[in-house]
This record gives structure tokens, sequence and C-alpha cells, in this order.
């Protein structure tokens, strides 16, 4: 029997809960990342992602459970766990009386010696903002601030890197530009935990989701696999004429419903796909050809990430009162 190689898990959390009074925001989750991926922990507001990082990052730590980064804890070794992670926080956080140059200098000196001159420009180049260096950072648009704040985070050169809701509020536009950073990132050796409610985000950017509601860890999968498993392909079949009364009937071992008068949909399981011999589609089509039916357009449909997530809410949302709104994505309709 050969066994599945595992990557060691570059950040650890076993079993980590965080109650408010009452309220359980973070409960009982556990969760390894591996170096080098992009993990989205997706869920609606108030799921407890923020919570989570908060305790990750030292800003909580008081919380059951125990979290290690490169195998060191981050309440015991604080001080090195912090070293290896950046965070970029929801709110955009410096002083508004400095210069872009001062935000980078100032933040380079608070984990490790002050940087060198060469270190920031490096920085104002790589995140395009070499040309407002000297500027005050009020004068920056959205796009710039987040910009900043992600090479802020960056400049003590960070493993981990922890970006909370990245593109919240910012537009279509802004928003595949700093998917396209993140990407960069990634490529250059960060690993990077992302958190969003955006599933398009989730579905862009990550190799592997987590899906929180109400403090609980419900899903954790490679984006392919959860959309593998939980999603599935149509082949919806327009004809130019009606469909005859016994066609469905005779088509037994397919899938098939009709759609409307001259629409046939076809529903494909990916084990029947990955059968050997001629795969659903082929068989139906070649039938409507058989039977003598002209066809006038073949379309294929695969369900999103989006009613994914959905599904897998609401199916939690149902066991528990007082479900949160999930939102959708910015331009969903
Ligand atoms: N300091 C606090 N005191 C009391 N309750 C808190 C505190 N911080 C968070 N909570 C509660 O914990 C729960 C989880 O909040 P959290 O901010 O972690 O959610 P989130 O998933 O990050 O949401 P969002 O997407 O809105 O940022 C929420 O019900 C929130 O009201």
């Amino acid at each position: 029997m050969g066994s599945t190689y595992q990557a060691p898990s570059l950040l650890s959390v076993q079993n980590v809960t965080k109650r408010y009074g009452e309220l359980t925001a973070v409960n009982d989750m556990s969760l390894d990342i591996v170096p080098g991926e992009i993990f989205a922990l997706l869920g609606p507001n108030g799921a407890g992602k923020t919570t989570l990082i908060g305790c990750i990052c030292g800003m909580i730590t008081r919380f059951d459970g125990n979290i290690t980064v490169a195998g060191f804890d981050v309440r015991d070794d604080y001080r090195l766990t912090r070293r290896l992670i950046g965070l970029v926080p929801q709110e955009l956080n410096y002083d508004s009386a400095f210069t872009v140059r001062d935000v980078l200098e100032y933040q380079g000196g608070y984990f490790s010696a002050p940087p060198t001159p060469d270190k920031v420009n490096e920085m104002l180049e790589r995140f395009s903002l070499a040309d407002k260096a000297d500027r005050n950072t009020r004068g920056l648009s959205g796009g710039m601030k987040r910009r900043l704040m992600i090479a802020k985070a960056l400049m003590h050169d960070p493993v981990l890197l922890f970006l909370d809701e990245p593109t919240a509020g910012v537009d279509v536009e802004l928003r595949e530009e700093l998917w396209e950073f993140v990407r960069d990132l990634r490529d250059r050796g960060t690993t990077i935990v992302l958190t969003t409610h955006y599933i398009e985000e989730a579905e862009a950017l990550a190799d592997r989701v987590g899906i929180v509601n109400f403090g609980n860890l419900l899903r954790v999968a490679p984006r392919e696999v959860l959309m593998e498993s939980l999603g599935h392909r149509s082949v919806e079949v327009r004809l130019h004429e009606a469909i005859p009364a016994d066609f469905i009937a005779q088509m037994d071992a397919l899938n098939l419903e009709k759609a409307g008068p001259k629409t046939l949909m076809l529903h494909i399981d990916r084990r029947e796909e990955d059968a050997p011999g001629p795969g659903p589609t082929d068989r139906l089509l070649r039938a409507l050809f058989d039977a003598g039916l002209s066809i006038e357009r073949v379309d294929g449909h695969q369900t999103s990430l989006e009613s994914i997530f959905r599904q897998i809410i609401e199916q939690d949302n149902s066991k528990t009162p007082d479900a949160p709104q999930i939102h959708p994505s910015p331009e969903a309709p």
C-alpha cells in the first residue's frame, strides 16, 4: 500500500474555541495550512473569520485550543510567530500624516532592523507606489491605499500572510488588480490565508477553501474537489422541433428531463463521464441523430462555487435559528 505524501503544515490550528460571554465566535476549529497555498476562509458576516485570525496573529490571547506557526506556539513564542506572520487587516490602519515611504520605513523596523533604502524602494516598485513615495498617504486612491497596506504587511518578509477581507467594498477593476498582486505573492513563495464573503474571490484565487458559519468550520476541501463533489454538470440541448412524446422514456439510462417543448436537460454525474465508452452527452446526441431530430444548439452548465456555498450554508442554517445573511458577489444579480 502506498501512502500519500502530506506536506508539513506551516500553520496548525487545533480545536480552537473563542467565546464572548454566551456567544461562541469560534467553535472547536481545527485547520492546517501547508506552505505555498492560497487558502480562503469563506463565510457570511459574523461567521468568526476575523476572530480566528485574531487568535492566530496575537490580538486575541484568551482562547481554548492550540495554534502553532512553523511549530512555534502563538502564545508561548509570540515574538517569533508574529515575526513569521504578516497581517493586512480589514481596516486601513496607518497614520495619514505620514508619507508612503515613512509608512514602509517605520513598519520595516517594527519586527526587525530598520529596512535599507533599497528594500523600501523595491517594495515601492513592486506595489506600483514609487511615484507616490514622498506623498502624504491622505492623497492616495483606494487601490493605492490597499496596495500600501499589503506592502506594509510584507516589510519584514513574513512567510505567512493574512488578508482579512482584502477586497471588501472595492470596485470590480480594483479587485482584479489586487487578485493579481495576491497571485504574484504566492508565486514568490508567500503562503496566503484570506477571508472573504465573496464566493467569486475564493473561486478566483484559492487552492483550498474552508467554509465557515456561526463559528463552525463546516467543510475544508481543495476548490476543485468541492466543485466536483457538490457541483454537477448539465448539458442543455435545444431542438428545432418538439421533443417526441416517448423520447425521454426510451432514454431511461440517462438522467434526462424536458426543460421546454423543444429543450432537453441532461444531468451528468462526474463518474459517468469518467467511465469507459461513450459518455452521456455522446449517447444523447447519437440518439437524437438516430431519431432524425435536428439540434439548434447545445450549452454546457457547471454548478458554481457560489451555489455550492449556498447549499452548505443553507443546510447548516436550517439547523440554526437566526441565521445570518449570505452576501452575494458584488456584481451578482
Ligand atoms: N470583541 C467582541 N466582543 C463580543 N463579540 C464579538 C467581538 N468580536 C466579535 N464578536 C462576535 O463574534 C462573532 C464573529 O465575529 P467575526 O468578526 O469574527 O466574524 P467575521 O466572520 O469576521 O465577520 P465579517 O465578515 O463581518 O468580518 C460575531 O457574532 C461578532 O459579533
